[in-house]
């Protein structure tokens, strides 16, 4: 039996949910171009959940239902505030918090697939709320109720800043959503998806999925491309630092991708949202410095931006505090990740591979006193 380091190529599932052919990312059979520049997130989400766009009304009704499945039970809070806030780490919060609403919602083990859609619902709903409070409840302030008329993206910014956000902020954040909703068989996607087919609960499926977004190799690379940048800090300060981890031969964060090796079609939106959020602010810096490196890391190492590279900029410049990067690629994410606990739930079989062994050959027991 010869194994696949990493997997890489190796095909384990079927699904219809999003597809990446010829470096072309697809919702649904949607260009990924087409939903980022004329859609809602909220569209993006009941198209992942359902096989079409919904039309006018079924659009009304979801968000309707959203809304009213914002608000998060008291306990989540309560318990936040007991965490040493001090240096824990938002994606840490999110975790346990996600694994609490479990606990506080009665249907958590019940196993139909219209129970399923309706926690799928309540856990999308409640997502936002939850890093939104958690960001305020470290600094020191209470946590803002979900605005009942605002779209997901601008009650999202609502509740972090109790301001509503602008029409330009809105867009960007709404358009960013879209750009991370899903994205095929990734690690985070697939270990929601190893989790839910021992028939464990969407809960546990959702917290799983947060622990593998964490990791600086997938969803934790936005935060760290947002401080290579400060640790940067100039233009002019890109040669020497570069040169500096190609000799330490350090991975670069936000730069190359399993899959995609002509490049990932949703850096070039996030490109285009970092220039034009910042143009003419004092973020300008943060972009110029992002451009320069992407031409020195693509024509010394070869290497193309992905998803997280540009996100830092965006995020930066939309005011949001640097940790909390990963955590709103989970908001978005986890209509993804819930798409895929649906479709594994609809058509299940246990995911089991099997390990080619490499440890020492079989050897006799030697009892403790022979040892
Ligand atoms: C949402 C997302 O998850 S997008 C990815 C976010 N992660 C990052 O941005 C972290 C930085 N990037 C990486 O670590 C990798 O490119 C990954 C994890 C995304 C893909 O990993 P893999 O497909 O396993 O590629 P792997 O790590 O084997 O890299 C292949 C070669 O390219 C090099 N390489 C890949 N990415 C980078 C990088 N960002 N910086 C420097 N070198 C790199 C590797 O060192 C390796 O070189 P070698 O063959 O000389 O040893
Ligand atoms: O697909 C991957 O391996 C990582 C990625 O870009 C994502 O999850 O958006």
């Amino acid at each position: 039996m010869a194994s696949t380091k990493g997997l890489e190529g190796v095909v384990a599932t079927t699904s219809a949910i999003s597809s990446i052919v010829d470096g072309v990312l697809r919702y649904k059979g949607y260009n990924i171009d087409d939903l980022a520049s004329q859609s809602t997130f909220e569209e993006v989400i009941y198209l992942l959940w359902n096989d079409t766009l919904p039309n006018k009304a079924e659009l009304d009704e979801f968000r309707k239902e959203l809304s009213l499945n914002a608000e998060v039970p008291e306990e989540v809070f309560r318990q936040i505030k007991e965490y040493p806030l001090d240096g824990v780490h938002p994606m840490a919060v999110l975790r346990t918090a996600v694994s609490t609403l479990g606990i506080y919602d009665s249907e958590a083990d019940e196993m139909n697939e219209e129970v399923n859609k309706t926690k799928a619902l309540r856990i999308q709903a409640k997502l936002p709320t939850v890093v939104a409070g958690f960001a305020r409840i470290r600094n020191g302030q209470k946590p803002v109720a979900p605005h009942k008329d605002l779209s997901l993206a601008a009650n999202f910014l609502y509740m972090l800043n109790d301001r509503v956000p602008s029409d330009i902020e809105e867009k960007a954040f709404n358009k960013a959503l879209i750009l991370h909703a899903d994205h095929e068989l990734n690690a985070s996607t697939f270990t929601a998806r190893v989790c839910v087919a021992t028939l464990s609960d969407i809960y546990s499926g959702v917290t799983a999925a947060i622990g593998a977004l964490k990791g600086p190799l997938h969803g934790g690379a936005n935060e760290r491309v947002m401080k290579m940048l400060s640790d940067i800090g100039s233009v002019d300060n890109i040669d020497p630092y570069l040169e500096k981890a190609f000799a330490n031969k350090e991975k670069i964060m936000g730069f190359g991708h399993r899959v995609y090796k002509d490049g990932d079609p949703r850096a070039k939106h996030l490109r285009e949202m970092s220039r034009k959020l910042t143009e003419g602010t004092d973020n300008s810096k943060w972009y110029e410095m992002s451009l320069k490196i992407e031409d020195i890391i693509t024509k010394e190492k070869g290497l193309l931006p992905n998803v997280d590279f540009y996100s830092a900029s965006v995020y930066h410049s939309l005011g949001i505090e640097h940790d909390l990067f990963t955590p709103i690629f989970a908001v978005s994410r986890v209509s993804g990740w819930l798409a895929h606990i649906l479709e594994q739930y609809s058509d299940n079989r246990l995911i089991r591979p099997r390990a080619e062994y490499n440890g020492p050959e079989a050897r006799e027991y030697t009892a403790i006193e022979n040892r």
